[in-house]
């Protein structure tokens, strides 16, 4: 029988205690714990919607409450109420009368927002037995359409302009998708440059990715200029002149401080910086991005870029090079779409933000989406790849030679393994249960 209702909704605190391996770290997270508010939403069916928003550590509690409360306007809703027209559910969400005061669409709630709305999503393409991806490419542009909630957002790109651009891109779908399938979307790896790893395991990690088949690298940087020039230095010894290369700040420079420090760095042959100031500086990193541009260094943000109107004002200003789309931070995959197709108006490559449990299994599906129904091409487009915690997961990714491969499992190919939702828990898990017994992490009862 399909599912006609969402019966329930229940929410888990999943944690990792990634920050004891320096998993994730960076100049600005030191010591970060993979997580994830988990939630399954059940239906008068079999069939359920899985949904994850990644967050860090001890924040995890407060975006499961905030799940918590909006769940209560998903449950006992009917399907068709929520598909036949999603933009506008999506919408009851994110404007919610009394809750907005606290956005409006943006933070807590809105990563809130993002693991009922991937939920759903991962229902809707379980419904139809497909993988996400895949849903989006074969749906009809008036259908796709009306997910989206175009609000402050029709300066720049009205419903009309975005269906034309699907309606256009629908020619030579298939032949894209079966590029695909043969050579996979291009990945970069993050793994082998978090700031909390010493020399000697810079260097091994590097020697393993290349000989895994990645040609592309991202390291952190921002603490200390001269540990930048040696680790960059590192790198390129063991990955060679020619590999892309990029870096992280993640937001820990004032703007001169950026501008200055990368002309320091531009020696070592980037491809961008990444998050060199505060993401909600719009126009600094406009100015950090003219100075970069002569040496050949774009800028990049995204994962901590708010909502579609911070994306439309930083593509408006040409402040970004490249666009770090979040499945997570925008409120799931609709705003995700719209930000696609305003970036794809502007001819900004996607390239999708990657780095947190569960990012790369959502992320994927976005950018093989773009691909295929939206630009059309791979030109400067990379999908980030840190290899932590898929073992988690019972469709994980699969990235062979540098290259995502095209995940086959209906849904959004977040749903974890029963056993990892148990060991994983805060605070009772047996991985948590132990650490707390053993006083490498307290519990405070708040
Ligand atoms: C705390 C996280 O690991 C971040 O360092 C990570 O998301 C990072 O900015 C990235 O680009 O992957
Ligand atoms: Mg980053």
């Amino acid at each position: 029988m399909a599912p006609t209702r969402i019966i329930s909704c229940q929410v888990k605190d999943i944690r990792f205690p990634t920050s004891l391996e320096k998993d994730g770290s960076d100049a600005m997270n030191l010591a970060p714990d993979y997580s994830a508010p988990y939630i399954i939403l059940r239906t008068d069916s079999d069939l359920e919607g899985h949904g994850v928003t990644f967050t860090v550590g001890k924040g995890n509690e407060i975006v499961c409450h905030a799940v918590r409360v909006l769940s209560q306007m998903v449950v006992n809703k009917e399907l068709d109420y929520i598909y036949n027209n999603f933009g506008t559910f999506w919408r009851s969400l994110t404007s919610e009368d009394q809750m907005r005061w606290l956005g409006p669409e943006k933070g807590v709630m809105h990563l809130a927002v993002a693991a009922i709305i991937n939920a759903l999503w991962d229902l809707w393409a379980k419904i139809e037995g497909k993988p996400l991806w895949k849903l989006l490419v074969d749906m009809e542009p008036e259908i796709l359409v009306s997910t989206i909630d175009f609000r402050y957002m029709s300066n720049v790109l009205s419903k009309d302009e975005a269906l034309a651009i699907l309606k256009k891109m629908q020619a030579g779908k298939s032949e894209r998708e079966n590029n695909l399938k043969s050579t996979g979307y291009p990945a970069y790896t993050t793994s082998v440059g978090w700031l909390g790893y010493d020399d000697v395991k810079l260097r091994r990690l590097c020697k393993e990715a290349l000989a895994e088949g990645f040609t592309r690298f991202k390291a952190k940087v921002g603490a200390d200029l001269a540990d930048d020039k040696r680790r960059l230095t590192i790198i390129r010894e063991e990955v060679g002149q020619d590999k892309m290369l990029l870096v992280d700040a993640n937001q820990r420079w004032e703007v001169q401080e950026a501008i200055d420090w990368m002309k320091e760095l531009a020696q070592f042959n980037l491809t961008w910086i990444e998050e060199p100031t505060s993401p909600d500086d719009i126009l600094g990193h406009a100015q950090i991005a003219k100075e970069l541009n002569p040496l050949g260094i774009g800028v990049a943000t995204g994962e901590q870029c708010q909502n579609r109107i911070m994306f439309k004002q930083f593509l408006q200003a040409n402040a970004l090079q490249f666009c770090q789309i979040d499945s997570c931070r925008l409120g799931g995959v609709n705003e995700n779409l719209a930000v696609i197709l305003m970036a794809s108006k502007y001819g900004v490559p996607i390239c999708p933000h990657g780095g947190g449990v569960g990012l790369c299994e959502l992320i994927q599906h976005l950018s093989i989406f773009d691909y295929i129904a939206v630009s059309g091409s791979l030109d400067k487009r990379v999908v980030e790849y840190v290899d932590h915690l898929h073992e988690n997961f019972l469709h994980p990714t699969v990235v062979k030679n540098g290259s995502y491969q095209l995940p086959q499992a209906p849904g959004y190919s977040v749903q974890m393994k029963e056993s990892s939702l148990i060991s994983n828990e805060w605070p009772n898990g047996a991985v948590w249960k132990k650490l707390i017994q053993d006083g490498v992490y307290t519990n405070p009862v708040i």
